[in-house]
């Protein structure tokens, strides 16, 4: 008998007014696998992500959380089942430090001050942040920290899944390497679906690759045979490598 999966969709749909954004889309995500979803500007990626959370209201069709239908639950109350989404825009309390914005992510999960005070530090450790960084207000960051900043807060709050939107948008090389890292670490415990456009951060990390195009899934395979796709080498990968080209 195959396993339940983690998360599955059944024929989503998300409109808004004539355009479906999202438009009959089945997926099925693994307990502990890392998927990224690939797909042109306004593909749905970021629509379906939202399906997911219940930031936005599916038109119709089924979200499953363990096989558990989660129509007309509000999303904090997905949250609290364990689905974190990270959206593109930061969401960290700018005027708290660091180590407190981690502290609030750990308190959500109720753990006792001893736990708590020895989650915050070994978080601190995976994002690599010092005694200085950890005591930096959170509007003071750079934009790759920032990005950390938030990781840490995914990771002190222990989801079962977590949903990452373009973590890596607008890092040079070596931050997107270190944030392969911060992710790896996320899944020990957690599955992981992550949007991306960064070509070498999906073929480090992702197990199985999704390409969404118009709404619907298109094909979903290993990152290697994505690559050798025509289909997608026309719609996506082709365009995107003339465009990293065209801006050396
Ligand atoms: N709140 C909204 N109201 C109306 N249309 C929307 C809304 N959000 C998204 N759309 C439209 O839905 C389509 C899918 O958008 P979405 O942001 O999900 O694409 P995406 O694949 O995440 O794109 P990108 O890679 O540029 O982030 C686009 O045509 C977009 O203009």
């Amino acid at each position: 008998m195959s396993e339940t999966p983690i998360l599955a969709t059944r024929g989503l749909v998300k409109r808004f007014g004539g355009l479906a954004a999202v438009d009959g889309v089945d997926l099925v995500i693994t307990a502990g696998e890392i998927r990224c979803l690939i797909g042109p500007n306004g593909a749905g990626k970021s629509t379906l992500f939202k399906c997911l959370t219940h930031q936005h209201q599916p038109t119709s069709g089924q979200v499953l959380f363990e096989g558990r239908d989660l129509h007309g639950l509000a999303t904090h109350r997905i949250a609290r089942l364990g689905i974190a989404i990270k959206n593109q825009i930061p969401s960290i309390y700018a005027n708290l430090d660091v180590r407190e914005n981690i502290r609030l992510a750990g308190l959500r999960r109720g753990l006792a001050k001893r736990q708590l005070d020895r989650v915050v530090e070994l978080t601190l450790d995976e994002i690599g942040f010092n005694e200085s960084l950890a005591s930096q207000p959170a509007a003071t960051l750079s934009h790759a920290h920032r990005q950390w900043c938030e990781l840490g807060m995914l990771l002190a709050s222990s989801p079962r899944i977590a949903l990452l939107d373009e973590p890596t948008a607008g890092m040079t090389r070596e931050e997107m390497l270190k944030t392969v890292d911060i992710i790896k670490l996320l899944n020990a415990s957690a599955t992981v679906i992550v949007v991306e456009h960064d070509l070498e951060f999906i073929a480090r990390l992702a197990q199985r690759v999704t390409v969404l195009h118009r709404g619907k899934v298109l094909v979903e395979d290993t990152m290697d045979k994505i690559e050798a796709n025509e289909i997608v080498r026309d719609i996506y990968l082709g365009r995107k490598k003339e465009a990293t080209h065209a801006e050396r």
